[in-house]
């Protein structure tokens, strides 16, 4: 039997190799944005990551640690996700627009994606408050939740690499953009009047919609609040008719056009 000092020797050799390639494989991350970037391809390719972990699976033929192995692959995925999305965005991407236009579900969904933080404005004031949004409202108004969102978005101030899911009256007061504008780029999504409500025709978490659940209402407050909603705008997204994942990757090329042309 070998000695144990040798054994352990062994593998710290072993996890200083790993070292080397893992810094070798961030640095092919670099190459790839870069190339990516270069002749305008997808960002985010999960074909190509499925094929890498079939590529792994075979190679791990029949090893006794295969989950475990799967699983620190898993990790390097994700690690690199973070390393490409910290060299692209710098700031933090806050969402904005009208209620349904989608802004809570598109943020998990970049979240995932971009393996970068995320936080929900509204999901934030309801865990502060200990209350759902609608009790907020029915208790003490609209005004205390306004200030109920002032705060929790003053309270991001030191967020970094972190998509903000705003509710869709953030952008009322300017001192909400203005503090989200010192760190974010500022994504507004839209959509018609007419998609918003048969996306949230079935909810009763919008108060500011109950009892108005119409077209009517619903466009006369889009109307009211678009300028608001395009002067605080960096980019905006058109969401009507599109799935998920695809506004996420519109959203990520559009920001990555408005970089290189700053
Ligand atoms: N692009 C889309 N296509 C289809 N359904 C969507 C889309 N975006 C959002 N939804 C659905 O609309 C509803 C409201 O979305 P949500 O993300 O909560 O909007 P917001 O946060 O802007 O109010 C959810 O049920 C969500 O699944
Ligand atoms: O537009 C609004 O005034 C509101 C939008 C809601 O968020 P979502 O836009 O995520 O639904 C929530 O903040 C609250 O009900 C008020
Ligand atoms: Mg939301």
């Amino acid at each position: 039997m070998r000695e144990l000092k040798e054994i352990r020797n062994d593998l710290n050799q072993y996890d200083l190799q790993i070292l080397e390639l893992l810094m070798k494989r961030f640095s092919c991350i670099g190459e790839i944005i870069e190339y990516k970037k270069a002749f305008g391809l997808p960002i985010l390719q999960p074909e190509q990551e499925d094929a890498q972990q079939e590529t792994l699976i075979r190679a791990m033929g029949k090893h006794g640690c295969k989950e475990e192995l799967l699983g620190i692959f898993r990790q390097i995925m994700e690690e690199s996700k973070r390393v490409q999305s910290r060299n692209l965005f710098h700031y933090n991407i806050a969402l904005i627009g009208f209620m349904g236009s989608g802004k809570s579900t598109v943020s998990k969904c970049l979240k995932d994606m971009l393996a970068m933080n995320e936080v929900d404005v509204d999901t934030r004031i309801v865990e502060d408050q200990k209350m759902p949004i609608k009790d907020i409202f029915a208790e003490y108004g609209e005004e205390y939740f306004r200030n109920c969102e002032s705060s929790a978005i003053i309270s991001l101030k030191d967020c970094r690499q972190t998509i903000i899911s705003c509710g869709g009256g953030a952008v009322i007061r300017e001192e909400n953009v203005k503090n989200l504008k010192k760190n974010s780029r500022i994504v507004l999504l839209t959509a018609s009047p007419e998609t918003i409500l048969e996306r949230v025709k079935d909810s009763d978490e919008r108060p500011i919609l109950n009892g108005n659940m119409n077209v009517e209402y619903i466009k006369g407050l889009m109307e009211r609040r678009a300028g608001l909603y395009k002067s605080a705008a960096d980019i905006i997204i058109e969401t009507d008719g599109k799935n998920i994942v695809d506004i996420c990757e519109e959203l990520i090329q559009s920001l990555m056009k408005l970089e290189s042309a700053v």
